[in-house]
């Protein structure tokens, strides 16, 4: 990989004294998109605010992150400020991000005076970043309220704000599972036409592997607060090796039958603070062994994937392949 951007190593982190993420370790080049995939309370936007330096009260990180060389967790308070506006954020509600007594147009154009425009300046690059976000009539969304956009639009200008800005990293954290299926799909291609373009990395999190692989160039898989399996998006899919990243893939609906139920990953999620040094997913992995509860093996390079997982082997081999379908069987 070509001059990381981002280096997560070995990362952990506490809340009140409970373990959130525990070991850590991932790298993001320039320019490259990773997509940071896993259950809901793996860590994944955990993951996020460690990097932005964004925690709760009563949160202890240990461990590396930096960004461009800079030790993210050294900074001091007065560092922050310059540090997080080197990177843009792209949130799941973007109601929640703009606010709502001020009109489009001076929240873009506020954002572009930020960082170093004039106003005239400011204005035109709004407008124009607006419409390589697909928006027609900028100017007129410019004058509207954010009630007065659809949350699809919104979305689009709260994307288009971050791109203009020209973040190095931008941090995209479900950005459009609030958005229906077909304009999730396009406000992510021009999201990340736009970062591409700018030669931006990015770190975007989902719950959905398909869109990540859609999205992405490489692919993180998260449970209990670790890392399980990092691999390309364009292989992973087909090529998965850990027990947990083929529950996943094998829990997605086909598309080709009518199920009576949603399939699901059997069992509960288990929280990093309920997990020892084992596998998180090991009480939930059906080809699961007894060393697997107590040692989690470090990352090895299996097939086309980096991953933690004591039968990654045997897996890789198709020797569980019963026990550990890359699709739902159907009957
Ligand atoms: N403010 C907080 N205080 C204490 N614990 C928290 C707080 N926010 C999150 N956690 C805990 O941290 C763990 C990881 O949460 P995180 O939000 O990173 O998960 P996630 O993978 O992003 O989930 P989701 O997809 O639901 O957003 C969870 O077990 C959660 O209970």
């Amino acid at each position: 990989m070509t001059d990381p951007l981002v280096e997560i190593d070995n990362l952990g982190l506490t809340i009140g004294g409970q373990p959130v993420l525990r070991g850590v370790s991932l790298s993001v080049a320039t320019g490259e998109s990773l997509g940071l995939v896993g259950e809901s309370g793996s860590g994944k936007s955990m993951t996020l605010r460690c990097l932005t330096r964004l925690l709760p009260p009563g949160a202890r990180a240990t461990g590396e992150v930096r960004l461009a060389g800079t030790d993210v967790l050294g900074l001091r308070e007065r560092q922050l400020r310059a540090h997080r506006q080197s990177i843009g954020m792209v949130f799941q509600d973007p109601r929640t991000a703009i606010n709502p007594l001020h009109t489009v147009g001076s929240y873009m154009v506020e954002r572009a005076k930020d960082s170093g425009s004039g106003l005239r300046d400011a204005t035109d690059r709004a407008l124009d970043v607006l419409q390589a976000m697909g928006i027609s009539d900028p100017q007129r969304r410019m004058d509207q309220y954010p009630f007065e956009l659809s949350g699809g639009l919104l979305q689009r200008v709260m994307i288009a704000s971050v791109v203009m800005e020209q973040p190095r990293l931008i941090l995209a954290d479900e950005p459009t599972t609030a958005l229906d299926v077909t304009t999730q799909a396009e406000v992510l291609r021009l999201l990340d036409g736009l970062r591409e373009k700018n030669s931006a990395a990015m770190i975007f999190v989902t719950h959905d592997l398909d869109l990540a692989a859609a999205v992405c160039d490489r692919i993180a898989v998260m449970y209990g607060g670790r890392i399980l399996e990092v691999g390309p998006a364009t292989t992973l899919p087909d090529a998965a090796v850990h027990p947990y990243t083929r529950a996943l893939l094998a829990a997605r609906p086909p598309l080709t039958h009518r199920l009576e139920t949603i399939p699901t990953v059997p069992g509960v999620p288990a929280p990093a603070a309920r997990t020892g040094d084992g596998c998180p997913f090991a009480a939930r992995c059906p080809v699961a062994l007894p060393v697997c509860s107590e040692t989690l093996p470090g990352m090895e390079t299996v097939g086309s994937s980096q991953v933690r997982c004591h039968r990654a082997s045997e897996v890789q081999s198709g020797a569980l392949d019963a026990e550990l379908p890359l699709r739902l069987e159907l009957q």
